[in-house]
């Protein structure tokens, strides 16, 4: 088996970076392994129009000044998002994706959509323009089983807005379930779904091992353990509609170590030489490369990337338990199993 692997450098298809003090101290840990990375929008308040991402972008670009991550920004839709700026947005190059939360589903989402049919203009124009939508795939009714909302959602909500917008270019984030990935793989195009490394790693049973465990919890949440193999055989498939988006999602520990916890893991620093190990143990090592650099710039319209990262495999790789930010610490995501694999960026091109 090799010991070394080089392979473009990696980019993250879903990307919390937060603001200000959090900003300028997660920032840093995604550029260590990532070129690019999606930006997701759910600031408070939301970055919603041309402008507010133009101002981001900036803040984030501000954090990272060596100029060797790139974000990649994307809109928060609302239901009074204005088409034309989304188009001009994208017309002019600021904007990659445009992101659907529903109300009330996930972190930040109060100002999401809650009727559908208000934003079906926007929508209509995006697939005109080739205008990716990325979702967060969760019905919010209360009714409704957490286990389930992710396959009641592509039923009730995400199939009839495909259905009714048939050029629109969708990917739905951070996908859980084999209903998922069975149906992303149903559609020949247009449809792709990113996976994060968690999702990969824990099932359900992680969150109350032996009491709750508060950095497992994120939305959608961790779902039985057949549907994290259906996550890991579509990852190690080689399949182009399947890539990698993180969904880093960093929150101060006091947030999530509380009576109400917030959703989402911090996986910035350690998700590569998570996924080399994962896909070492798949014996899918070779099908890393697709996973992490290839399939979503192809998804994207974007060149692969032409600086590369090299892999050393060695002896177990330490990572701080959290980091320090202005906020307070953040704990890092523990896979619980060691990891062998080191990750370097490089100067040059390949
Ligand atoms: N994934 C999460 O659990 N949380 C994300 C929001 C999201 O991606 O749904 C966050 O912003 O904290
Ligand atoms: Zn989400
Ligand atoms: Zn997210």
């Amino acid at each position: 088996m090799s010991e070394t692997i080089t392979i473009p450098c990696p980019d993250d298809w879903h990307l919390h970076l937060r603001d200000e003090a959090m900003l300028r101290a997660v920032a840093p840990e995604s550029a260590r392994h990532f070129a690019r990375a999606i930006i997701m929008p759910n600031l408070v308040p939301p970055v919603v129009t041309g402008a507010d991402a133009r101002a981001y972008r900036d803040r984030i670009l501000a954090a990272l000044p060596d100029g060797r991550f790139t974000p990649l920004m994307t809109l928060y839709l609302t239901e009074d998002t204005d088409a034309d700026d989304v188009a001009a947005a994208h017309a002019e190059g600021l904007i990659t994706a445009v992101k659907l939360y529903p109300a009330g589903a996930t972190t930040n989402s109060a100002s999401g959509v809650r009727d559908f049919d208000r934003v079906r203009g926007v929508l209509e124009r995006m697939a005109d323009i080739g205008l990716p939508l990325c979702v967060h795939g969760e019905v919010t009714d209360p009714d409704v089983d957490i286990f389930d909302r992710e396959a009641v959602f592509i039923e009730r909500i995400l199939d009839p807005i495909r259905r009714a917008t048939p050029g629109l270019r969708v990917v739905l984030e951070h996908v859980t379930t084999r209903d998922g990935t069975d149906y992303v793989r149903s559609a020949e195009t247009g449809l792709a779904a990113t996976l994060t490394a968690h999702h990969l790693v824990i099932n359900r049973n992680h969150i109350f091992a032996g009491g709750i465990r508060p950095h497992y919890y994120c939305l959608p949440i961790a779902k039985r353990e057949t549907h994290r193999r259906a996550l890991v055989e579509a990852a190690t498939s080689g399949d182009a509609r399947f890539f990698l988006g993180t969904d880093s999602a960093p929150h101060a520990d006091a947030m999530k170590e509380s009576a109400c916890g917030c959703a989402g893991c911090f996986t910035a620093p350690n998700a590569i030489p998570l996924l080399a190990e994962l896909f070492e143990r798949e014996g899918a090592l070779d099908r890393l490369e697709g996973f992490v650099s290839r399939h979503g710039p192809a998804f994207y319209g974007l060149p692969v990337n032409r600086e590369t990262l090299t892999l050393r495999r060695g002896a177990p790789f330490t990572w701080p338990g959290r980091i320090e930010t202005g906020d307070g610490p953040v704990t890092l995501f523990d896979p619980g199993f060691p990891l062998h694999w080191h990750a370097t960026r490089n100067e040059d091109s390949a």
